[in-house]
């Protein structure tokens, strides 16, 4: 019997009664999980709900406290993750792990590389390489082309080329769309495609509900560290999903307005704004006022906000904040004068990982606002729980928190400063169903205070139901305005350039 043909029913992998505590917190309580061979298997949960844990055991990262694995019929206890690998369970996290100065063939090869009289046998590495490419049909990318050069989605293809130069029959994945672009993405939809026509089974952690129903086959909802089901995708609609993973229904995702929020005064306008990214940017946001800025990567949306920020500039045009001009040339100057930018921030950046949450919180106040910081500070306790912050305490050291929860600290953050303008740079990438719901009714009290929001999304969904106008950017120019509530495809043509019956393939 050959071994390459594996049926689709064929178990690889079994884990069974996984535990696991940090601390002495238990926050796996007895999981199960089994992969099939070509089966993409999405894991969700909301944030802190053990996802990445889980992962991580199975990575050979943490080792669990209880319960056993099972890869090919056979009990298996990862130590290390070069022996999860060597068995062929790899792991595509989110940093990449890997060199940006090296090649492509030599990130592939990296610790193992072929040898000819002992010194590394450089062609056979590019030609191994070349051939594992042109298999996937990723012929665009070049053996020899530093790591460095390459987008987010080409280095990632690249750990999941390494991944299969170990023979990979199970690969995770981590959020591995959160920093791709739209084409981007359909290039690892149809790497996810070939992987699974060759059997190999995929572990998926995603909060994109789409993404789940595009591509999984199962899904595994866990709840607070604890398994709640299993089931076949095509048999549980979007609602059931999200019940499951909640515990609550969500009703209508996008919240109405506060009655009462009217557009007030200009607060915040940019006339004429240009710097070498974006030029002739005339944009206003009123008090109460939720602004969004569309479009296409490299439009020019977060250099807008970098401008406004401080920490690039304009160099042409004026920023006026409640009608007066401002010089905006620091983010301590933007913070001082009303600005608060939030952005996305995945890897913890703008947090002090070994300080707790509610140093975290301040960090702000502290440094820019001294005087108003302890004021300030009564709020945090209140906005944390607003967006239903998951942690042992605001003493708990934030690199102990789910990434989710790092994001909401972020957040948590800029709030306390009470800023009059807020910039929410994809507020809630990364964060869960239930935790978005929470930021968008803050959005909306934030705007019945008379706060102006411009917010910058890749989720159009997102844009279009919070959005009172929408701003559509092309090559770094506003390409036109549009209201709220349109339709994706009309958004979607003016940040292509076409009309929406020419799209399609070029
Ligand atoms: N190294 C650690 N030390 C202490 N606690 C930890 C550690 N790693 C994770 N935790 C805790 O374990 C719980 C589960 O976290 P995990 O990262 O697995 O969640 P997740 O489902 O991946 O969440 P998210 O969607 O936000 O990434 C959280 O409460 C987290 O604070």
């Amino acid at each position: 019997m050959s071994s390459d043909v594996v049926s689709p029913a064929t178990t690889l992998l079994r884990m069974s009664g996984i535990e696991k505590s940090f601390l002495g917190v238990q926050v796996l309580h007895g999981v199960d999980l089994d992969l099939r061979a070509g089966e993409v298997h999405a894991l969700i949960g909301e944030n802190g709900a053990g996802k990445s844990t889980l992962m991580k055991i199975l990575a050979g990262v943490y080792q669990a406290d209880g319960g056993t694995v099972e890869l090919d019929g056979q009990s298996v206890r990862f130590e290390h993750p070069l022996q999860a690998q060597q068995a062929g369970v790899s792991t595509v996290f989110q940093e990449f792990n890997l060199l940006p100065e090296r090649t492509v063939a030599e990130n592939v090869f990296l610790g193992r590389e072929p040898r000819r009289n002992r010194l590394v046998d450089a062609a056979r590495m590019n030609t191994d390489t070349q051939a594992l490419l042109e298999d996937l049909g990723l012929t665009w990318l070049r053996p020899a082309t530093r790591v460095r050069s390459l987008s987010v989605a080409g280095q990632q293809i690249v750990e999941i080329v390494k991944a299969l130069s170990y023979d990979a029959r199970i690969i995770s994945m981590d959020e591995p769309t959160a920093a791709l672009a739209d084409e981007e993405v359909e290039l690892l939809y149809r790497l996810i495609a070939k992987l699974k026509e060759r059997g190999v089974a995929i572990l998926y952690v995603s909060h994109r509900l789409k993404e789940i129903f595009d591509l999984s086959d199962r899904v595994t909802i866990l709840k607070d560290g604890a398994l709640v089901d299993t089931v076949a995708t095509a048999d549980i609609t979007s609602d059931e999903l999200v019940r499951k993973m909640v515990g609550r229904p969500i009703s209508s995702f996008f919240p109405d307005k506060r009655p009462g929020t009217e557009a007030g005064d200009v607060r915040l306008e940019i006339r004429q704004g240009g710097n070498e990214q974006v030029d002739g940017i005339d944009l206003t946001v009123r008090a109460g006022e939720i602004v969004a800025l569309a479009g296409l990567q490299g439009s020019g949306r977060t250099e807008i906000a970098h401008a406004l920020f401080g920490v690039d500039r304009f160099t042409r045009g004026q920023v006026l904040l409640d009608g007066r001009v401002v010089t905006l040339r620091s983010p301590r100057q933007a913070v001082r004068s009303g600005l608060a930018l939030v952005t996305e921030d995945r890897k913890g950046e703008g947090l002090v990982l070994n300080q707790s949450v509610a140093a975290n919180a301040r960090l702000v106040l502290d440094a820019v606002l001294p005087r108003r910081a302890s004021q300030g500070a009564r709020r945090i306790p209140g906005i944390l729980s607003s967006l239903e912050l998951v942690s042992r305490g605001s003493s708990q050291e934030v690199r102990f928190l789910s990434g989710g929860n790092q994001q909401k600290v972020v957040l948590a953050k800029w709030l306390a400063t009470e800023p009059k303008v807020i910039v929410l740079d994809e507020p809630t990438r990364g964060i869960d169903v239930g935790a978005k719901e929470r930021v968008y009714t803050l959005m909306r009290e934030l705007s019945a205070q008379g706060v102006a929001i411009l917010m910058i999304s890749s989720e159009l969904p997102e844009v279009i139901g919070m959005a009172d106008r929408i701003v559509v950017l092309r090559d770094g120019r506003v390409a036109g305005e549009l209201p709220g509530g349109v339709d994706e495809e009309t958004v979607m043509a003016l940040a292509t350039g076409h009309q929406a019956d020419e799209r399609g393939e070029p």
